[in-house]
C-alpha cells in the first residue's frame, strides 16, 4: 500500500468522527454526538469485526450502514459508484478504515483523519484492497508475461486482464456504503437525492424552449406583417428553431431522470413501509386490502409523476399565455384566462374527489370478492347456496351511481374546458379588439395567445385526470408510506457478543441461581387500541437463565399479549421489562431479538411460499451458508421431520406454502418450532406450538427444544 493511502486511514479510535465526517461531507443531516467511544477489544484488531459497531453507530447517528461486498472482476464498477461509504482495508493488525466520499472526474476522493480531501485514483484503492488475494498468483501472471513478451506498455492492460481471468469470482468485503434510512422524511430524501435541483433545472429547460419558442413565432411574424422578411430575418428564424431541440433533448432527459429518481426513492419508502407496518394494522385488513395496496403503489407512481410533471409544464405554458396576451393585447383577455384557469384547477380537484369516491367502491368490491374466493370452501361448507349472492345486487348498483358520476366530472373537466376557453378567449379577443380598434400585429398576437393557451388547457387536464387517478392510488398506499417512518428505537452502539451460555449449561434444565435472572418484567401494562379493559394489567414474572416455565390460564386471559410483549413484537403501555437488566431501548430490535425470541400461536404464524429452506432460516442471511443448510436439517431431524424431508423431492428446497407442498398440521407447527430454535436465542417463548402434536411427537419435540435452548417458556393450555 502506498504510503498516502496509509496517511489516509483513520484511527479505528476515531471512527465515531469519521462516520460523522461523512456523513457532514454526503449532505445527510443526522445526530451530533460529540463523542462515540469504539471498545477497547476493537482496538488491536482481529479479536472483533468492526463491522456490527458501525452498523449499530451509523443507525444510532440516524443512518444506514449497510455491508457491501462484490465479486473481484466487479470491483472496479463498485468503487466508482460506491461513496459515500467506509472502505475497510485488508490487515492483521488493527482495522484499517478510508472514508470515501464519491468519484469526481475519474478520480476517488478521500477525506483524511487531517480533514483534508485527497483525490486518488481508483487502481491505488483497488491494489490496496486486492494486494493480499494478488500475492500468491501475481508470480505466475508475471512469469507468463514474460515468456509471452508481452510489450511493457501493454503489461499493466494484460495483467489486469489475466488476474480478472484468474481471481474473478473471488469474494472481497469492501466496507459499508452510508445512506439515509428510507424511513427518513421523504423531503430529505428529495433534497438528497438533488431531486429540487433536477426540478428547478427541468423548469428552467422547459422556460428557456417556451421563450426561444415566442421570440422565433414573434420575430417571423413581425417581419411578416411589416414586410420586413429577408434572408437574415429567415436565418435568425431557423436559428431560434434550431436551438430549441438540445433544450428540449435536456428537458426530455431531465424529465426521465427525475422520473426514474423520485421513482426509485418512493419504491424504496413503500417497500420499508410494507416491513414496518403495525402488525394491529395489517391484522385488521384482508388480503384484498392488502393486494389492493400493492397494484394501486404502480399506479400512484406512474401517474403522480407524470400527471405532476405535466401540469407543472402546462401551468408554466399559462403564465406565458397571460404574459402574450396580457402585453400583446390587454388586461381582459389575460384575466379571462387566469379566471378559466383557476376554474379548470377547481374542476380538477373535484374530479380528484369523484375518482376518490369510484376508486373506494372499487376496492370495497375487490375486496369482497376475494374474501369471498378465499372463503370458499368455507361457504360451500356452511352456507346455504341461497345466501351466496346476497347483498351483490346493492354493490353494483353503488357502483355504477359513482362511475357515472365519475364519467361526467371528466368529460366536463377533459371535454369541456380545453375547448370552453378557445370559445371564451377568442370572444373576449374579439371584445378587446372591438372597443380597442385592431391592427394586424395586436390580432396575430392574440390569436397566438388564445392558441397557445389552449394547448396548456390540453395538458393541464391530462396532468389533472393523471392526478385524480393517483390521487385515489394514494390513498390506498398512504398506509404504507407513513408507516416507513416508524422508527425502531436504536441502541446505544455497542460491541454485540453473543452471549450464548457454556455448551454444559444448555443442557441442564432449571439449574436455578438467584442473581442470574434472564428477564424480568415488572407491572406490565398492555391495552389493545379501542378496548377499555387491558389484556394485562400489573403483570410481574421473572424467568432465569436455565429456567423452563410454563404458562396456563383461562383463554383469553392474556398469555399470548404477555408472550408477543417478551419477545418485543408489542410494546407495554407501562412497566418494565429488562432482559439481562438491560431494556429495549437501551439494546436495541436487533440485540432484542437475539434474547428473546417467540414462535406465536398458529394462526398468527405463516408458512411462506418458496423453499422450505427458506422458511426454516428466515432469520439468517440468504441465499444460506452450507453450515446453516446442515443446522436446519439437523434440527429437522430433531423434530421429526426427517421422513417428511425423505418424502419430499427436493427435501430442504422443496417449495411449501400456499402454491407448494401442502403441510399439515402438525409438520406446520414443528416447522415454527424449528425456525425459532434456528434463530438460537437465549430464550424462546412457544406459543401453544406443541397443541397440534400427538404425546409421541410432542415428547420428541420437547426433548429437541430443551436440548437446544438455554431458556423456555411454554404457553399451554391446562
Ligand atoms: N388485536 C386485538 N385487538 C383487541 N383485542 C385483542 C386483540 N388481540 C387479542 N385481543 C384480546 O385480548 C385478550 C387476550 O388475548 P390473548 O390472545 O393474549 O389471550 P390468550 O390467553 O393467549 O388466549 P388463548 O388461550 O385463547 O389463546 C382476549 O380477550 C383477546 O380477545
Amino acid at each position: 500500500m502506498t504510503q498516502s493511502l496509509s496517511s489516509l486511514c483513520w484511527p479505528v479510535a476515531r471512527l465515531g468522527e469519521a462516520l460523522q465526517q461523512l456523513a457532514h461531507h454526503s449532505g445527510m443531516p443526522g445526530r451530533n454526538v460529540p463523542k462515540l467511544p469504539v471498545p477497547e477489544a476493537s482496538l488491536q484488531g482481529g479479536e472483533q469485526p468492526i463491522g456490527p459497531w458501525i452498523e449499530s453507530a451509523a443507525t444510532f447517528l440516524g443512518f444506514e450502514a449497510e455491508p457491501v461486498g462484490t465479486r473481484y472482476a466487479e470491483l472496479h464498477a463498485l468503487l466508482h459508484r460506491a461513496g459515500p461509504a467506509l472502505v475497510q482495508l485488508p490487515s492483521d493488525a488493527e482495522p484499517r478504515v478510508l472514508v470515501l466520499l464519491g468519484e469526481r472526474r475519474g478520480r476517488l476522493r478521500l477525506l483524511g483523519p487531517d480533514s483534508k480531501v485527497e483525490s486518488i485514483t481508483w487502481s491505488a484503492l483497488h491494489d490496496a484492497l486486492c494486494e493480499d488475494i494478488e500475492a500468491p498468483v501475481r508470480p505466475s501472471v508475471e512469469t507468463l508475461l514474460e515468456q509471452a513478451q508481452v510489450p511493457a506498455r501493454r503489461r499493466d492492460h494484460v495483467r489486469t486482464l489475466i488476474l480478472g481471468e484468474r481471481l474473478g469470482t473471488l469474494w472481497l468485503d469492501v466496507g459499508w456504503l452510508l445512506r439515509l434510512p428510507p424511513g427518513r422524511a421523504f423531503r430529505t430524501q428529495l433534497a438528497h437525492a438533488h431531486v429540487h435541483r433536477r426540478l428547478a433545472m427541468l423548469l428552467a429547460a422547459h422556460t428557456t424552449q417556451y421563450a426561444l419558442g415566442l421570440v422565433s413565432w414573434w420575430l417571423i411574424g413581425k417581419g411578416l406583417l411589416l414586410g420586413q422578411v429577408d434572408r437574415g430575418w429567415l436565418l435568425a428564424w431557423a436559428m431560434l428553431l434550431l436551438s430549441q431541440v438540445p433544450v428540449q433533448m435536456l428537458a426530455q432527459a431531465l424529465s426521465a431522470k427525475l422520473s426514474i429518481e423520485a421513482g426509485g426513492l418512493l419504491k424504496q419508502r413503500l417497500l420499508t413501509g410494507a416491513l414496518r407496518m403495525d402488525v394491529e394494522q395489517v391484522r385488521g385488513q384482508g388480503a384484498g386490502q392488502l393486494l389492493g395496496r400493492v397494484l394501486e403503489a404502480d399506479a400512484f407512481e406512474a401517474l403522480a409523476l407524470n400527471g405532476g410533471i405535466a401540469g407543472m409544464l402546462a401551468l408554466l405554458e399559462l403564465l406565458f399565455a397571460v404574459g402574450v396576451l396580457a402585453v400583446g393585447v390587454g388586461a381582459v383577455p389575460a384575466l379571462l384566462l387566469l379566471g378559466w384557469t383557476a376554474l379548470t384547477l377547481y374542476g380538477g380537484w373535484r374530479c380528484i374527489r369523484a375518482r376518490q369516491r369510484w376508486n373506494d367502491s372499487r376496492v370495497g368490491m375487490t375486496n369482497d370478492l376475494i374474501e369471498r374466493m378465499v372463503g370458499h370452501r368455507t361457504r360451500l361448507a356452511q352456507e346455504s347456496r341461497e345466501r351466496w349472492h346476497d347483498g351483490e345486487d346493492h354493490a353494483l348498483e353503488q357502483y355504477q351511481r359513482v362511475s357515472e358520476h365519475l364519467d361526467r366530472r371528466e368529460v366536463l373537466l377533459t371535454g369541456l374546458m380545453p375547448r370552453g376557453w378557445l370559445l371564451l378567449g377568442l370572444m373576449g379577443l374579439a371584445l378587446t379588439l372591438a372597443l380597442r380598434g385592431a391592427s394586424p400585429v395586436t390580432l396575430a398576437i392574440g390569436v397566438g395567445g388564445v392558441l397557445l393557451a389552449y394547448r396548456a388547457f390540453s395538458r393541464l387536464v391530462m396532468g389533472l385526470s393523471a392526478l385524480a387517478e393517483s390521487g385515489s392510488a394514494w390513498k390506498q398506499i398512504a398506509g404504507l408510506f407513513h408507516a416507513a417512518s416508524r422508527t425502531e428505537d436504536a441502541a446505544v452502539p455497542v460491541f454485540v457478543r453473543n452471549s450464548r451460555p457454556a455448551e454444559g449449561n444448555t443442557l441442564a434444565l432449571n439449574p436455578r441461581r438467584g442473581d442470574d435472572v434472564l428477564l424480568e418484567a415488572q407491572h406490565l401494562v398492555f391495552r389493545y387500541p379501542e378496548r377499555s379493559t387491558p389484556a394485562l394489567d400489573g403483570c410481574d414474572l421473572r424467568i432465569h437463565r436455565g429456567e423452563h416455565v410454563l404458562l396456563e390460564g383461562r383463554s383469553g386471559g392474556g398469555k399470548s399479549t404477555l408472550g408477543a410483549l417478551l419477545a418485543g413484537l408489542r410494546q407495554p403501555q407501562s412497566g418494565l421489562l429488562l432482559l439481562r437488566g438491560l431494556d429495549r431501548r437501551t439494546l436495541g430490535p436487533d440485540r432484542w431479538r437475539e434474547g428473546v425470541v417467540a414462535a406465536p400461536q398458529f394462526h398468527e404464524n405463516h408458512v411462506f411460499s418458496g423453499t422450505l429452506a427458506f422458511n426454516l432460516l428466515m432469520s439468517r442471511a440468504w441465499p444460506p451458508k452450507p453450515e446453516d443448510l446442515e443446522l436446519a436439517a439437523a434440527v429437522c431431524e430433531e423434530l421429526g421431520l426427517g421422513d417428511l424431508l425423505a418424502r419430499m423431492p427436493a427435501g430442504l428446497m422443496q417449495i411449501v406454502g400456499e402454491t407448494g407442498w401442502q403441510l399439515s398440521h402438525g409438520e406446520r407447527s414443528r416447522l415454527f418450532i424449528a425456525r425459532a430454535l434456528i434463530q438460537q436465542a437465549d430464550l424462546l417463548v412457544l406459543d401453544e406450538s406443541f397443541a397440534a402434536l400427538d404425546p409421541e411427537t410432542l415428547r420428541r419435540c420437547y426433548q429437541c427444544v430443551a436440548a437446544r435452548v438455554p431458556s423456555l417458556l411454554v404457553i399451554a393450555h391446562p
